[in-house]
């Protein structure tokens, strides 16, 4: 069993950092990754997911707190006694070699015999497609069977603490990444290994984790499932980050169990205690919905996108820009309307964070 703990793991790339925030690519994280899990290290470009994912490999030793497989403190241990494996973006093929000579390198390495060689290498190839290239040189094969062998390579040993992928899946075709995030889970399920994998990609973390650890700005601001995420996002940058669009946020002042937004009381679906910091209420684009004006929040209609499976309004209220569902079959006219919000579905936010109802 491998536990990852970080305990106040903190990384900064100058020889000697201040104390401010922006010496520091990885702030101050504690996190455990539980043996098992499919872990996707999501965020913005520069936001410190290779960083983390570079640490756990030691690739980069932390400037600061420790790094823990299982009990074993492994902040100084070298990467080859880590026991993990790595996938990187770009593929890493030995071209004069074979496609089956390639994925068994990591096994042939640590002395497999060669029967489970055999045996395990035709497993990987027929889960990746590879079994009809086994016996070809990979020097002449197309970037996405490159990239293939890569992956096979990082998932043929079944012995490992962790298998870890940076971003794999951006040299390949769009059609083929499906494919291959479903062999990844089903990997994942056989292998009873942790994986964590880092993308900026929504979809391709959503679709392969279990447990998505958003980052932004060198912290993790929330981990969680897929329904946490976006039914409840920890940060107002969550729930901008996750969703296409994402959450509506509106200025609001709230007083027990309604808020006021630019002069209209509205329902919240629980009570809170008063808050020192700005407000808002957020709302996904599907829990809110434009209304005839009169009735509901009073908006100014903006456009109405159509996106084949709904059409979305855009809206103005409060000086923000929303986007609300249309109902199927409303045609609006004119540009005065109005905006409701699904009750139960509002989150209150004080200075960007979730806060909890009274008696939470
Ligand atoms: N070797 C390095 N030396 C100096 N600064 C670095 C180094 N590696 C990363 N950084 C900086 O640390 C911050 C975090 O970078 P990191 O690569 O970890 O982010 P990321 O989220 O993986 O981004 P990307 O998806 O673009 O790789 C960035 O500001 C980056 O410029």
């Amino acid at each position: 069993m491998t536990t990852i703990t970080l305990e106040n793991l903190a990384q900064s790339y100058l020889k000697s950092p201040s104390k401010a925030d922006e010496d520091w690519a990885l702030k101050e994280t504690n996190f455990t990754f539980r043996h098992g899990g499919a872990y996707a290290l999501l965020g913005p470009s520069g936001c410190g997911k290779t960083t983390l994912l570079n640490i756990i490999s030691g690739l980069v030793v932390p400037t600061r707190g420790r790094l823990k497989f299982g009990d074993r403190d492994v902040t100084h241990a070298s990467t080859v006694s880590r026991n993990i494996s790595q996938v990187f973006q770009f593929p890493v093929v030995y071209d004069t070699m074979t496609v089956g000579e390639n994925l068994a390198f990591p096994l042939r390495n640590r002395g497999v015999a060669a029967d489970k060689i055999k045996q395990r290498v035709g497993q990987i190839a027929e889960l990746l497609d590879l079994t009809a290239v086994l016996d070809k040189k990979a020097r002449n094969l197309t970037p996405d069977a490159r990239q293939k062998i890569s992956l096979g390579r990082g998932l043929v040993r079944s012995d490992v603490s962790a298998i870890l992928f940076d971003e794999p899946l951006t040299v390949i075709d769009p059609a083929l990444k499906w494919e291959l995030r479903s062999t990844l889970k089903a990997v994942h399920r056989e292998l009873d290994v942790t994986m964590v994998y880092v993308t900026h990609d929504q979809t391709e973390a959503l679709t392969f984790a279990d447990t998505v650890v958003v980052m932004s700005d060198g912290r993790v601001l929330q981990s969680g499932n897929a329904e946490e995420l976006y039914e409840r996002p920890a940060h107002t940058f969550v729930g901008n980050f996750i969703g296409s669009p994402g959450m509506n946020f509106v200025p609001a002042k709230v007083s027990g169990r309604s808020a006021d937004i630019a002069g209209t009381a509205i329902a919240l679906p629980h009570t809170y205690a008063a808050m020192s910091d700005a407000v808002e209420l957020g709302v996904r684009p599907n829990y809110a919905r434009l209304a005839e004006a009169g009735s509901g929040i009073p908006a100014r209609l903006i456009r109405i996108e159509d996106l084949g499976r709904m059409r979305l309004a855009r809206v103005r209220i409060a000086d923000r820009t929303l986007s609300v569902t249309v109902p199927d079959g409303m045609t609006p006219e004119s540009e005065t309307a109005g905006v409701i919000f699904d009750t139960p579905r509002i989150n209150v936010y004080s200075g960007g964070r979730l806060v909890a109802p009274d008696g939470a």
